[in-house]
């Protein structure tokens, strides 16, 4: 039942809602409702049991005086018998037989499945304590692993009020090795060497990648050959950088004069001297596989790699005995 218009909103709000009234049933004390008191019951088929007395007033406010002023519902309905209502916790306290007719059943096992069939018939007596619903848990422990540890070598300091001012420095840049710094844990203001990853040179002026690629085309004869010759492993040893001899290397089959690209190679004339005189493609592949060895040393073509015993006698020299 609403309030009369005429009452303020929250007359509305503090208004006591049907069922409040009544003092809750009792967990340990069965007594019948008394004449004063409405409970509304809800037994197993839901019908109000006999003995809930239900009064009806004329207007439906109790006329006995109460000390609030503010009005309030009364939880008295005309012709309770037809209207069954429900009331929270009415039914506990009631044995384990309705407790299980009212509850719906658990998901698991399946209704109908070996398991309940083959369950025992739960126990006389009092239920076993149920556990705390999922969200009464602490959520860290059911859900959410525990944060990963984190070695203290791998924690960063976090910036200081003089470093954290952007100046721009000649020091080492964030993702160029290990920050260097004084006691103060300062950065140094002088150039530092710092270890390059990459582990590339610095190339001689006129020595870079752009340099060689105007090389490239500029018509030159870089293989160190008229034409492409077949070459034999013994041949390929033989040209390897040392006394004055080319240095050739090979790569997938493919022979290349890789002499006049040595001052050019990014990752130095050492490191590119290692694959001269023999198949380079291990040692390639293993620094940068994705730089293109064709292109770049397209000029450079030798010739191809054949067997020791493909290469015949010259054929000039055969053709001077034919002579
Ligand atoms: C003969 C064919 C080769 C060519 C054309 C070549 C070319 C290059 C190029 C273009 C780079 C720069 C890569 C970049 O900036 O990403 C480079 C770097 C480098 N190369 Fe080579 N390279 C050759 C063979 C080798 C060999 C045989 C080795 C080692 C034994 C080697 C070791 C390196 C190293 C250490 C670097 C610097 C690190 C890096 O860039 O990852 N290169 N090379």
């Amino acid at each position: 039942r609403h309030p009369p218009p005429s009452w303020p909103l929250w007359a509305f709000f503090m208004a006591p809602r049907r069922g409040q009234l009544s003092d809750p049933p009792s967990q340990t004390s069965r007594e019948p409702p008394d004449e004063t008191t409405v409970a509304h019951e809800v037994s197993k088929n839901n019908v109000t049991p006999p003995n809930a007395v239900i009064r009806e007033t004329a207007n439906g406010v109790d006329p006995a005086p109460s000390p609030q002023t503010t009005p309030k519902a009364v939880p008295v309905v005309a012709n309770a018998q037809l209207v069954p209502s429900f009331s929270l916790g009415a039914d506990e306290g009631s044995d384990d037989e309705d407790e299980e007719d009212i509850a719906p059943p658990p998901s698991f096992p399946a209704v109908n499945s070996a398991q309940r069939a083959s369950a025992k018939p739960p126990a006389m007596g009092p239920p076993p304590p149920k556990p705390p619903p999922a969200f009464a848990q602490p959520r860290s422990s059911q859900f959410m692993a525990p944060p990963p540890r984190v070695a203290a070598s791998n924690l960063r300091a976090l910036p200081t009020t003089a470093n954290s001012l952007r100046i721009p420095s000649r020091g080492p840049l964030p993702n160029r090795g290990m920050p260097v710094s004084n006691s103060l844990g300062l950065s140094s203001s002088a150039p530092i060497r710092t270890p390059n990853q990459r582990n590339k040179v610095q190339l001689t002026p006129g020595h870079s990648p752009l340099d060689w690629a105007n090389m490239q085309k500029s018509g030159n004869n870089l293989s160190g050959v008229s034409s492409l010759v077949r070459v034999t492993p013994t041949q390929l040893k033989y040209n390897n950088g040392r006394k004055e001899r080319p240095a050739w290397s090979s790569y997938q089959g493919k022979v290349y004069n890789i002499t006049p690209y040595l001052p050019f190679h990014p990752g130095g004339e050492g490191e590119l001297r290692r694959a001269a005189g023999k198949d380079g493609g291990k040692l390639f592949m293993e620094v940068h596989p994705w730089v293109n060895w064709e292109n770049m040393l397209g000029e450079c073509l030798v010739g191809i790699m054949v067997a020791e015993n493909d290469v015949k006698i010259p054929q000039s020299s055969a053709l001077e005995d034919m002579d």
